[in-house]
């Protein structure tokens, strides 16, 4: 049994128990026909260890995933606490509720932060990684942007191997913009990236001095504040709606 949750619109599988041929298989095989963006593997650890996630996309891929993380929160039978340590793909990451919304510190260690993309772009750009890779790009008329146009040959870039998520976004005021993204492993425009939005939001708050920005996503607004350290970022917490959204039974033959 697999229960579901959702943060700004992004949908995932959380499975308590082992998964049997491992997770990658399982979240090749329950996510693409029910437009779930990710599987999660959650295990309940010895008393005051930190609570243990583990991620893999919709194409199987191993990866750290904020927003299914922050959704977690909204599973039944996560921790109750105010603030929780999780260890995500092996790496501790904090959690914190705020009323109906989940905030997650993003990872700020090694790693993490921006880099120059690795080949010439037009336009302003950033590139950043947390945990995944993230290119950010600014246009104008985002809403009515052909993201299916413009993000597949850079999400495949071939100066980049593994490719990279593609966002796009638009400041409308300033501390407000519009974002629009196109996530590897899914192949796909998804509702909100949270990773996207936390390397957008870092992105500004570098170029403008304003360090807390409202992110416009098609599945809702999310919140990012940031403190810039050196190329990348001491503190940046994502913030946003967190929502059950009940359980399936994927069969007994799944994967035979
Ligand atoms: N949707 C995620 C990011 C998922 C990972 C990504 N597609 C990758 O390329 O690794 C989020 O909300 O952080």
């Amino acid at each position: 049994m697999f229960t579901l949750a959702s943060a700004s619109g992004n949908s995932f599988a959380y499975a308590w128990d082992p998964l049997p041929g491992g997770g990658a298989a399982w979240a090749r095989a329950v996510c693409p026909g029910r437009n779930l963006d990710g599987l999660f593997l959650l295990a309940r650890p010895a008393a005051g260890a930190p609570w243990v996630l583990e991620h893999w996309d919709a194409d199987g891929a191993s990866t750290f995933c904020s927003n299914g993380t922050r959704a977690a929160l909204a599973v039944p039978g996560a921790p109750p606490g105010m603030e929780v340590e999780v260890l995500s793909n092996g790496e501790p990451i904090r959690l914190r509720r705020e009323g109906a919304d989940v905030a997650i510190r993003m990872p700020s260690g090694p790693g993490t932060g921006f880099r120059p993309f690795p080949a010439p772009l037009e336009g302003p750009h950033a590139f950043g990684w947390v945990g995944n890779p993230q290119l950010v790009l600014e246009r104008a008329g985002v809403a009515a942007l052909d993201l299916g146009r413009l993000a597949p040959p850079l999400r495949n870039h071939p100066a980049l191997p593994g490719g990279t998520n593609v966002n796009v976004l638009e400041v409308l005021e300033p501390g407000t913009a519009r974002i629009r993204s196109w996530e590897r492993g899914v192949e796909g425009e998804t509702p909100c990236c949270g990773t996207g939005c936390a390397v957008a939001g870092a992105w500004l708050a570098r170029r403008t001095g304003i360090r807390a920005w409202r992110l416009l996503a098609p599945g809702g607004a999310v919140a990012v504040t940031v403190e810039p350290e050196g190329e990348g970022w001491r503190e940046l917490w994502l913030s946003g709606p967190v929502v059950a959204q009940g359980t399936f039974d994927p069969g007994p033959s799944l994967l035979s």
